[in-house]
């Protein structure tokens, strides 16, 4: 007889994990569509994990601050007197708390994974007690943080009210906190490094007034930490910005903290430079300092060494995760090195293979039951489905890792059959979030809108940055429990999970690399949520040897990519030409001396070689020119860059992009044809988009176009014998460079093909679809655009042809938005996408002084109009929240509009 089954899972957030049922009870006690019971797992992996809970956990993750605007609490921020090194907790009501149990300095520094001590019980409402002292050197109000107290406060808000130990402890090496010293340092993932990196660059910014510059790799970190810096200083007058893509660039004059991605914050270095600024700068954090031995990582090191060349006082901080060379990068940086291997959140890290499962000594753990069910057949799906199931049961999260994005939608299905449906508040959440990405420009793919329902997602690059960063939200707030994704999440913003799964040893075709593994199973365990996290790889018995290679891998050594086989120096020698840092011989090779691959091989011959060849290389192409000495005072010939070398660094491109553009723009300027947008669209199309030409396809489009299309086509180059061919199956070898210069240019014209669809206002959906891509893919090469545009803009103003840059500063815009002209300034109001900008349009409101002065019903009533065909799959329910939105959103883009509408009164 089936067991008679609760309808929800039970909530076993607050159950001690000795006190939770077995695996077996659990499942067995869920509901199932599928009569789906998996056997009970011989040996709950759960027994064998040291219950590690200390006093330091609950203490940071017992929150009474959530509690803004009690009063009191503010006073004990403030006043209060609790000494960590042992005396008592006191109550703000003078209570004296009983102490847990405590750790020993060394126990704190050697990590929490050293102890293992039982639970203690967690108070179901506790008073808030008094944990800050502003004499400990731990509390993160100690003068010599030189924190405000408004920043204290919105620390303490966000759960930080005192340092970890070796975070103090980094903080107090000579001159950091004077920032007189530079440091590079390394924790484990949620180790808590960013803490550190945050009180020297906030405190210097307070102290001197000048400005500091964060680093970060990817555009989707840059957004988080700019919205993270900005709710920090709320309140103070630091002014903090976001660097990146196709953004229009706040200037650097009138902010503080610069959030960028590596390129742009080269840029800002580029501008301060040669502008003689550079003084201004006092800070340069850079995280992921491993990625300098990466592809896009030689910008780092430009960066770098053109600061360390200058010898001006700005403090380098370095932090990364995965760094094995560290006295070597702070040798090169005149830095303190700083490790620690402190993770607040214990990770305990597993093999799954044949359900069995294994830890990394490869000591057998448990294993878990092969179910009867005929879609759990594989062993590894059958491991699958247990585990995630398992800490669903128990409140927690899930991250599954896959190799590619079809595996991601599997398994989101699949899981679907056998995760229970939840109950009703959160069920309302997730009806919530179907609603909004509904709403995104694109809509909903019917899967991804079942598989919410009960909580599971995937997520991956063919995803819009729209659905993705709602699925993101989602899963933080804990209305999605299951992320089925590629390595682009783990890669970005931080979201952890209570367990890690990874579906198989591999990623696309290739194994998991070192890096990759490293920062995927970082991501579990949820500090203050989670008092562990757990990491599962399934595997097979033949990728056996492969696994144990990659758990057991040393981290390699970073390594300059400027070596000449890599990267090569000639964009960083055109850019300290075109900034003036250097310009004689004696002075470029001082540079040169200066970067890391000259401090990891200190080979003065071999240096001077490289340095020789690339200024050969540069003065061939024009780049530079050398100017003879003036007979009396110099001595030396010197360089000095043309006014392409110029645009180059000005645009940041690398010379190579940048000759290419130079030779398109100047053969366009002289055919330029101006009836079609296709010819500027064209010029704005990245040349290092990844776009894989479909021939049949760019056959029928060019079949498709008009005269002047005909006409831009043969100017920029295009064959349209070429394509017929390709798409008869012929090949074109890259192996001479005017057949990669050929493909090149046929790569960007069905690139600015697709560009050219979206700004005529073709959904994303539509152009996707004729294109055979993803719109992710889609939406991304948009975004690239979009910073592309900026960066011929910038090329073009550089060599004096200014009206060029403002037609393409133009495009910028319309590639942006997907809009025409007409409705452009519409479309950069709040939630009007390019279809409502049209609907406004068509209905009257053609600009935004009518919107400004239109009420609220009116824009109501074109928002449900919009939504007229979608609301035919909505519930009743959902309808009435709908209209409860609509209502919201109007006020917000009326609000928009006038805002906007006394700004351009006030212009003109
Ligand atoms: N002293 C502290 N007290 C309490 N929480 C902290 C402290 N320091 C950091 N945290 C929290 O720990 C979590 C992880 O910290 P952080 O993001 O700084 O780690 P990280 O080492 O930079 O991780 P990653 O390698 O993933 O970037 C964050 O939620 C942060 O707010």
């Amino acid at each position: 007889m089936q067991p008679s089954r609760p309808k929800t899972f039970p909530d076993l957030t607050n159950v001690p994990p000795q006190k939770r049922p077995k695996l077996a009870t659990v499942v067995n006690a869920l509901p199932n569509p599928n009569d789906f019971i998996p056997p009970p797992i011989s040996q709950v992996v759960r027994d064998d994990f040291p219950p590690v809970y200390h006093e330091e956990f609950l203490q940071e993750n017992y929150d009474p601050i959530d509690n803004e605007a009690d009063p009191d609490l503010i006073h004990d921020l403030e006043f209060g007197d609790y000494n960590r090194e042992g005396e008592d907790l006191v109550a703000s009501d003078g209570e004296v708390l009983p102490e847990g149990p405590t750790m020993t300095q060394e126990q704190r520094w050697a990590g929490s994974d050293t102890l293992a001590m039982p639970p203690p019980p967690l108070p179901s409402s506790r008073p808030a007690f008094t944990p800050l002292n502003r004499s400990d050197p731990l509390n993160i109000g100690h003068p010599r943080y030189g924190l405000q107290s408004a920043l204290v406060h919105a620390y303490a808000r966000k759960g930080i009210r005192t340092l970890y130990d070796w975070q103090a402890k980094c903080l107090d090496l000579p001159g950091l906190l004077d920032g007189s010293r530079s440091v590079v340092y390394t924790a484990p993932t949620s180790g808590g490094k960013t803490m550190v990196s945050e009180i020297l660059m906030l405190k210097r910014v307070f102290e001197t007034k000048s400005k500091a510059i964060l680093v970060l790799p990817f555009v989707s970190i840059v957004t988080e930490k700019t919205r993270h810096l900005k709710s920090l200083l709320e309140g103070t007058d630091k002014v903090v910005a976001g660097y990146f893509g196709g953004e229009k660039q706040k200037a650097w004059d009138a902010v503080d903290i610069a959030v960028c991605t590596i390129e742009k914050a080269n840029s800002l270095v580029n501008t301060a430079l040669s502008e003689g600024k550079h003084d201004e700068l006092v800070v340069l954090v850079v995280d992921e300092l491993h990625m300098l031995g990466e592809d896009r990582g030689y910008i780092i090191e430009l960066m770098l060494t053109k600061l360390l060349a200058i010898n001006q006082d700005v403090q380098i901080v370095g932090m990364s995760a995965t760094l094995k060379n560290l006295p070597l990068l702070a040798h090169w940086l005149r830095a303190h090195a700083f490790t620690c291997d402190f993770r607040p959140v214990p990770l305990h890290e597993y093999i799954v293979r044949d359900n069995a499962v294994f830890d990394t000594a490869a000591k057998p753990v448990c294993n878990i039951p092969q179910a009867e069910h005929k879609a759990l057949k594989d062993t590894s799906v059958n491991a699958l489905v247990a585990l995630t199931l398992e800490t669903l049961s128990e409140g927690g999260s899930v991250l599954v890792f896959c190799s590619a994005r079809g595996t991601c939608v599997e398994t989101a299905k699949l899981l679907f059959s056998f995760v229970p449906v939840a109950q009703a508040d959160i069920i309302e959440k997730r009806i919530e979030l179907i609603q909004q990405l509904r709403d995104t420009p694109s809509g909903v793919d019917e899967i991804l809108e079942g598989c919410v329902m009960k909580g599971i997602a995937y997520h991956h690059a063919g995803l819009t940055t729209e659905e993705r960063e709602l699925l993101e939200g989602a899963y933080s707030d804990g209305v999605l429990k299951i992320l089925c994704a590629t390595a682009t999440l783990a890669a970005g913003i931080n979201l952890p999970a209570r367990r890690v799964i990874f579906r198989s040893p591999r990623m696309g075709r290739e194994f998991l690399s070192l890096a990759s593994y490293r920062q995927m199973k970082g991501r579990a365990g949820r500090a203050g949520k989670d008092p562990f996290g757990e990491s599962f790889l399934c595997c097979t018995k033949m990728d056996t040897a492969k696994v144990n290679e990659l758990i057991h891998a040393p981290l390699p050594s970073v390594e300059s990519c400027l070596k000449p086989e890599k990267r090569g120096l000639k964009r960083a020698l055109l850019e300290v030409i075109a900034t003036n840092l250097a310009s004689t011989e004696s002075a470029v090779m001082t540079y040169a001396q200066s970067t890391l691959l000259y401090s990891t091989e200190p080979d003065e011959k071999g240096m001077k070689k490289l340095v020789d060849e690339s200024l050969d290389y540069l003065l061939e192409n024009k780049l530079i020119v050398k100017e003879d000495p003036d007979g009396y005072t110099a001595v030396e010939k010197s360089y000095v860059a043309t006014g392409v070398g110029q645009a180059v660094v000005a645009s940041a491109m690398t010379p190579e992009d940048g000759l290419f553009v130079h030779a398109e723009l100047s053969r366009g300027m002289r055919t330029i044809v101006l009836d079609d947008d296709l010819h500027l669209i064209y010029h704005v199309t990245p040349v290092y988009a990844q776009c894989e030409v479909d021939w049949g396809i760019l056959r029928n489009a060019i079949e498709d176009l008009s005269e002047s299309g005909n006409r831009i086509m043969s100017s920029v180059g295009v064959s349209p014998a070429l394509v017929h061919k390709m798409a008869m199956g012929a090949t074109l070898k890259e192996d001479k460079p005017e057949n990669v210069e050929r493909l090149r240019i046929h790569k960007r014209f069905y690139a600015a093909l697709m560009l050219q669809d979206l700004i005529n206002e073709r959904s994303l959906s539509d152009v996707a679809a004729k294109f055979d891509i993803e719109r992710g893919f889609l939406q991304s090469l948009t975004n690239l655009s979009g910073g592309f545009a900026s960066m011929v803009g910038a090329f073009c103003t550089k060599l004096g042809w200014g009206t060029l840059a403002m037609l393409l500063e133009h495009f910028r815009d319309r590639l942006v938005f997907g809009v025409k002209d007409d409705v452009l300034e519409l479309a950069k109001l709040p939630y009007v996408k390019s279809a409502t900008a049209r609907m406004f349009a068509q209905n009257g409101l053609k600009n935004i002084h009518l919107v400004a002065a239109a009420s609220r019903e009116d824009i109501v009533k074109l928002l449900k109009e919009m939504r007229a065909g979608r609301d035919r799959r909505s519930s009743e329910q959902l309808r009435l929240m709908q209209d409860d939105f609509d209502k919201k959103k109007a006020d917000i883009i009326i609000d928009a509009a006038q805002r906007a509408r006394d700004i351009m009164l006030r212009e003109y």
